[in-house]
């Protein structure tokens, strides 16, 4: 017998979430206040061209002014500094989000250092990502934002609970862990030296896939009522494709996010919501 979960419908919640945040910019708009947001693109990846896309289409419908600085894919390390460091002064610009991996040319360490701690919109900063791990409030990660407001919509508890992320990378699964941690989790950060994963995966109340490995969770790794995050994008034969195997852990997990519309919805929810934080300081 198998039961279907709850499937965590990212572009719900994300849409209502969106909404809040046009009520706040109204209210900005009222006092002359109108939340500027950067997003610098170096080069043409397909991938990131569309997320960039989605971010300013609807950063623009909520009211938000946003810009997008387009380089060449040979732009020069002290080019992009450059153009950080306009950002930086510009006072219409409240968030300024670098989309990564950026070439090899560019060391990412000197980049995410260049942009003001203050208008690290992506939390990236190590700055922010220190003030993070210390359990201080601040600029979190937008990924890592979207599941936690996800979960707490949803009213799932996260004290005391067994949660294994899978992936330690900057933009996910560290700050993830973080906010999970700071939520009473006890957490567990696998990767890809992590010894039988699956077994972790079956002693865990949620289950967090951020590797980018298509279908990597399924079924045998999901403790019967277990909650699963799939922060997977991957683009197989032009479609997109979580890091869960969707079907299979579908029948024996409590919770699940699909791929399209869980997690990638609500990250550019979190943006909009942490780029308007940042314009009410302003005032
Ligand atoms: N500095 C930086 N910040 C980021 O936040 C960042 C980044 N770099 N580099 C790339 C990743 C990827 N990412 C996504 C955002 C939205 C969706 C999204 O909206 N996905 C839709 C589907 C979109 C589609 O069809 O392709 C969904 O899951 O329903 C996906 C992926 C942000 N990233």
């Amino acid at each position: 017998m198998s039961v279907m979960s709850t499937i965590l419908d990212g572009k719900k919640v994300a849409a209502a979430w969106r909404l809040e945040t046009q009520i706040r910019v109204s209210q900005l708009l009222e006092h002359q206040v109108v939340p500027g947001l950067a997003v610098v693109l170096v080069g043409h990846d397909p991938a990131s061209e569309i997320y960039v896309r989605n971010k300013v289409k609807q950063a623009t419908k909520i009211g938000i002014y946003s810009v997008v600085k387009r380089l060449p894919e040979d732009t020069s390390e002290v080019a992009l500094l450059q153009v950080i460091r306009e950002l930086n002064a510009d006072p219409e610009i409240d968030g300024i989000l670098v989309q990564l991996p950026l070439p090899d040319q560019i060391d990412e360490e000197t980049i995410l250092l260049a942009v003001d701690p203050n208008k690290d919109v992506d939390g990236f900063h190590p700055y922010n990502f220190g003030r993070l791990w210390s359990g201080q409030r601040g600029l979190v990660p937008a990924t890592a934002a979207g599941i936690m407001k996800l979960l707490a919509d949803y009213r799932i508890s996260v004290a005391g609970k067994n949660a294994l992320v899978i992936g330690r990378s900057l933009i996910v699964g560290r700050p993830l862990a973080a906010l999970l941690l700071a939520a009473n989790a006890t957490v567990t950060i696998a990767h890809s030296q992590t010894q039988n994963v699956a077994q972790l995966a079956q002693q865990a109340d949620i289950v967090v896939a951020a590797l980018g490995v298509p279908k990597y969770v399924t079924s045998d790794f999901i403790k019967p009522g277990a909650v699963v995050i799939d922060v997977g994008t991957n683009r197989v034969d032009g479609k997109l494709v979580g890091d869960v195997d969707f079907d299979s852990v579908a029948s024996k997990a409590a919770f699940i996010t699909p791929v399209p519309g869980g997690v990638g919805p609500m990250t550019i929810a979190a943006l909009l919501s942490q780029t308007v934080d940042l314009a009410q300081k302003r005032q």
